[in-house]
């Protein structure tokens, strides 16, 4: 299993971003890229969800291709990689008028991935997992930070996604509960999930700790 960004350049007219780059994810560690405001870590991550398109090179997961040498693949590859990722927005992009439960459902009940009852057993363990059990009638308003980042994750995961990627997790976090999220995003790795963050935050860095590869976002440019 494994996330591949082999040689992907990409520049905002004549500003390079990224230039002929490659990394890789692996269940193996965490990958954090860890860098300063507009150094183009939002846009790595963009291009590695289908925000943004690449100028050149291949992005896969899992030896299943979005985009080779450039060229981007077929729709229905494109769906089968998207369904193997994840993606916990820095805001949570829940939708506000859908209880926490239907927020979980909506995707994979549009992509037929299981009968309703079936979806909803799946969320109630994920919401278990995230030590959410009470909060599935509420809505995203009625919950705290680190509780909505936590319903943003469990709904990632009931795509049974091969990786996870959070954009800037703790930014809007306290002290405590950054330490709490770093014990979750442990626990998912342990799990055997693939991790790759995009942050500024070298608190959350100290705290993942001997289990995470840093990559500087300043090695974008060599
Ligand atoms: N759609 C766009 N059009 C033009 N330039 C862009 C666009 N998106 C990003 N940029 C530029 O690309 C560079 C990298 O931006 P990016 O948002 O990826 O940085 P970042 O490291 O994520 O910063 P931050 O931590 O502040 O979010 C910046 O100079 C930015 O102005």
């Amino acid at each position: 299993m494994s996330l591949k960004v082999e040689g992907i350049s990409k520049k905002f007219g004549s500003n390079l971003i990224i230039d002929n780059y490659d990394f890789e994810v692996t269940p193996e560690q965490i990958t954090i890229v860890l860098g300063e405001s507009g150094s183009g870590k939002t846009t790595l991550l963009r291009m590695i969800n289908n925000l943004e398109k690449v100028d050149q090179g291949s992005i896969s997961i899992d030896g299943v291709l979005l985009v080779e040498d450039g060229v981007y693949k077929s729709s229905n590859d494109v769906k089968a990689y998207q369904h193997k990722i994840g993606l916990v927005f820095q805001d949570y992009q829940l939708f506000p008028n859908l209880s926490v439960l239907e927020n979980l459902l909506l995707a994979p009940l549009s992509n037929q991935m299981g009968s309703r009852e079936e979806l909803i057993v799946k969320a109630k363990e994920l919401l278990n997992q995230m030590g959410l059990p009470d909060k599935e009638l509420m809505k995203p308003r009625q919950l705290s930070g680190g509780q909505k980042q936590r319903v943003s994750i469990a709904r990632a995961m009931m795509m049974n996604p091969s990786i996870l990627c959070f954009d800037e997790p703790t930014s809007a976090l306290d002290e405590q509960t950054v330490a709490k999220v770093a014990d979750l995003i442990l626990q998912l790795q342990a799990q055997g999930m693939m991790i790759l963050i995009i942050t500024h935050d070298r608190t959350l860095v100290e705290l993942l700790g001997s289990r995470a590869q840093v990559i500087e976002s300043t090695s974008f440019l060599n």
